[in-house]
C-alpha cells in the first residue's frame, strides 16, 4: 500500500475552490514534488496532508491514517513555508522542546539533535533563533521536523528567499533524507531543484492537479524530445514521414521531427539528392518550459495523467 493516498481531496475557503479534487499516491522512499503558480493550492494541499487544514471533501491518509491522528503526527514531519520559530530560544533549547514534546527519550534526543545539526552544518547552535539569519533559522526548523525520526516529511518551499549556497545545502540534504529512506512531499517554485530531486511530480493549476507523473513521463506528453536535423537538402518529402516542421537557416534545411526513425529517413533522403546532413540536436524541453505551457494551456477540464 502506498504510503501516501490522496483521493478527490478538496478545500473551499467560503465557497472558494482552493483544492479541487486532487488524488494521487506516494509509495514509500519516493520523492513527491508539487508544483504550480502561486495560488495554485500546493500549501493547502500539503496542509491538509500534515492534518493541519480539515479538508472539505476526499480523503487522505498517510502511513495509513487519516491526517491529524496522533498515530500519523508521530511519523510526520512538516516544514512550513514560513516557520515561526521561538526566538528567545537557542537552536538546541528549541529542537530539545520540540523533542521532548514527542515523548523523545533525552540521551536520544541529544544525540539526533546534534547529528542533525552536523549533518545541516549548523553552526552557533547555542546562539538565540532570534539573532540567527534567515538561512540558520531554516536549517532549525528543518531539523525540527525530523526531531521525531519521521518516515514521512512535507516539505513546503523548503529553500525559498535564501542564498543560492544554502538553497542547494538545503536541497542536497533533502537528497539525503531520501537516500535514508525518507518519503518526501516537497513543493517548490525552483522548477531546476523539483527536477533534480524529485521522482514523480504533480503540477497544480487554479486548484487542480493538472498533470502527474515522473519527468519524462510529463515530458513526454508535452512534447517530448525534439531533433533537429540540418542539412544541404531538403529531406522532408519522403513517404512514412511523422510531423515534420521545416525552415531554412544560413543556407541550411533545419527538420524538426519527434522520431528517431524520421531522422534516418531524412538522411537517406537527403544524400539521395547530393547533400548531407551537417548536424543533428537533440532538444528537450526544461521543466519549466513543460511547465509554462502546462499552466497557460490547462483549463477547468482538468488533470491529464501522463
Ligand atoms: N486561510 C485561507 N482563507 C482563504 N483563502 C485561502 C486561505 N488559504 C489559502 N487560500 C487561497 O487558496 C488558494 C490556494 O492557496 P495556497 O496557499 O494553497 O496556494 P500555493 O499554491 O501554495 O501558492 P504559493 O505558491 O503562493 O504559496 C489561494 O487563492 C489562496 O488565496
Amino acid at each position: 500500500m502506498a504510503i501516501v493516498e490522496v483521493a478527490d481531496l478538496r478545500k473551499e475557503y467560503g465557497g472558494f475552490p482552493a483544492v479541487e479534487g486532487s488524488s494521487f499516491s506516494i509509495e514509500r522512499g519516493e520523492v513527491f514534488g508539487v508544483v504550480g503558480p502561486n495560488g495554485a493550492g500546493k500549501t493547502t494541499t500539503l496542509k491538509m496532508l500534515a492534518g493541519l487544514v480539515e479538508p472539505s471533501g476526499g480523503s487522505a491518509t498517510v502511513v495509513g491514517h487519516e491526517p491529524g491522528e496522533p498515530a500519523m503526527q508521530r511519523r510526520l514531519g512538516f516544514l512550513p513555508e514560513e516557520s515561526p520559530l521561538y526566538e528567545e530560544m537557542t537552536a538546541i533549547e528549541y529542537l530539545t522542546f520540540f523533542a521532548d514534546l514527542y515523548d523523545v527519550a533525552a540521551d536520544v534526543a541529544r544525540d539526533r539533535i546534534d547529528g542533525t545539526l552536523d549533518r545541516l552544518d549548523l553552526e552557533h547552535r547555542n546562539r538565540r533563533i532570534g539573532n540567527m539569519s534567515k538561512g540558520m533559522k531554516r536549517k532549525v526548523a528543518i531539523a525540527r521536523a525530523l526531531v521525531n525520526d519521521p518516515d514521512v516529511l512535507i516539505f513546503d518551499e523548503p529553500a525559498s528567499g535564501l542564498d543560492p549556497l544554502t538553497t542547494n545545502y538545503i536541497i542536497e540534504f533533502t537528497r539525503e533524507l531520501s537516500e535514508d529512506g525518507k518519503t518526501i512531499v516537497f513543493s517548490a517554485h525552483n522548477l531546476f531543484h523539483v527536477e533534480s530531486i524529485c521522482d514523480r511530480i504533480a503540477v497544480m493549476n487554479d486548484g487542480r492537479i493538472v498533470a502527474r507523473g515522473t519527468i519524462e513521463e510529463i515530458r513526454e506528453a508535452h512534447g517530448g524530445t525534439e531533433y533537429h536535423v540540418y542539412a544541404t537538402a531538403d529531406g522532408s518529402h519522403g513517404d512514412g514521414l511523422g510531423e515534420i516542421e521545416v525552415a531554412r537557416e544560413n543556407g541550411r534545411v533545419r527538420h524538426v521531427v519527434s522520431e528517431m526513425s524520421d531522422v534516418e529517413t531524412i538522411r537517406e533522403i537527403v544524400e539521395a539528392d547530393d547533400g548531407r546532413v551537417t548536424d543533428i540536436q537533440t532538444k528537450t524541453p526544461t521543466l519549466e518550459e513543460i511547465f509554462l505551457e502546462i499552466a497557460s494551456t490547462s483549463d477547468s477540464d482538468g488533470e491529464a495523467e501522463a
